[in-house]
């Protein structure tokens, strides 16, 4: 293959340590792709005045998981376990990691691509389906650095959309489940409950956001695997959690979820985290401390989480083979015990 390949994972970053967040809350909601305010100059004094009342709240979860993101770590990881897979297949390409809203920050890893004389490039958001608000705002961002610099035009940019619906993701979601299924002393009755992350609903509604039918189609998809592949045949939900702001989101929420399905006398609840592929501040506060509570004082005793994904050896092969067919070659290597 003639050229330098790289590969741009994209992500949305976290906080390393709690002074940080501030300025990581401050960056997310100076994005008008998370917030749109009807007057572009105001969106930087409002995003200080929301990031400054939300970061007391944001610090006491950081510190519920040891004072930081681990969304870097986990993200770096993810990039050389595929650099090593292209590699095992013959393809010599560099990964970069280009964060939304903290470092490595976006715009560090185009100075890297531009330095390392990159020529063709695929660039993968690390989040399964699509929305405006993660893989569409860095994407955006992409656009707007291509559009004002010749250097990064004289680049090939592939550049994938979603990835929800690949057979490799749909099989590693599967297994990671029914491993969780097989912890409970009766797995056919278990209830799985998958949690999303939220957006407000206007984005679906208004902005013909394509997030909630991806969303759905992939649920859609795990459960038919499962059905498929274990013969399982489990109840389930989707839900949506994290919301902020007094608009209103994606429901149902989870929270109410959970209640409603206390109320109808669920005891066993296995939460599916669906949106995103690594730990972070929402699965590991949020769902692992907040919604188990929420579920024990609404009486459901047996309460679990699948594990994200991370670098779930079925799930890089699976990416590493989505960034051959981009690249136009699809010959794989077998998955290593
Ligand atoms: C697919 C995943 C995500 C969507 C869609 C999304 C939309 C979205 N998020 C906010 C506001 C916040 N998000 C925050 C953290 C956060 N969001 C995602 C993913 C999606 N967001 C992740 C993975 C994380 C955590 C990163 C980490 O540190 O581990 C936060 C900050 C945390 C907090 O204070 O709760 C906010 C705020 C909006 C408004 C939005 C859609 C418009
Ligand atoms: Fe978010
Ligand atoms: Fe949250």
């Amino acid at each position: 293959m003639s050229g330098r390949v790289g590969v741009l994972l994209l992500n949305l970053g976290g906080p390393e340590k709690l002074d940080d967040v501030y300025l990581f809350l401050y960056n997310l909601f100076a994005d008008p792709e998370i917030i749109r305010l009807p007057i572009p100059f105001l969106q930087k004094p409002i995003a200080s005045l929301i990031a400054a009342s939300r970061a007391p709240i944001s610090q006491e979860n950081y510190r519920m998981i040891g004072g930081g993101s681990p969304l870097r770590q986990i993200t770096e990881e993810q990039g050389e376990n595929i650099e090593n897979v292209l590699q095992r297949n013959g393809i010599e390409a560099k990964v970069y990691v280009g964060m939304r809203y903290w470092h490595p920050y976006t715009t560090e890893a185009i100075a890297k691509i531009k330095q390392d004389g990159i020529t063709r490039l695929v660039v993968l958001p690390l989040y399964p389906q699509y929305s405006i608000s993660t893989s569409g705002s860095s994407i955006k961002q992409l656009d707007e650095l291509w559009e004002n610099d010749p250097e990064l035009q004289a680049i090939e940019r592939i550049t994938i959309q979603s990835w929800y619906d690949r057979a490799g993701y749909i099989r590693a979601m599967n297994e990671l489940i029914d491993a969780k299924l097989q912890s409970f002393a009766d797995p056919e009755n278990v209830h799985i409950f998958f949690s999303a992350h939220g957006v407000p609903v206007k984005y679906v509604t208004e902005y013909n956001d394509p997030y909630q039918s991806e969303m759905e189609n992939c649920v859609d998809a795990i459960m038919k695997a499962i059905r498929r592949d274990y013969h399982r045949y489990n109840a389930h939900t989707l839900a949506y959690q994290s919301r902020v702001g007094p608009v209103e989101w994606l429901q149902p929420y989870t929270e109410e979820a959970i209640h409603n399905l206390a109320k109808r006398g669920i005891k066993d609840l296995l939460v599916v985290p669906i949106s995103f592929v690594s730990e972070h501040i929402e699965t590991l506060q949020e769902i692992d401390i907040e919604y188990r509570e929420v579920a024990e004082e609404a009486g459901i005793h047996n309460f679990d989480r699948v594990p994200a994904l991370n670098s779930h050896p079925i799930f890089i092969n699976d990416l590493a083979e989505l960034i051959m067919e981009s690249l136009g070659t699809t010959k794989m290597a077998a998955v290593p015990a």
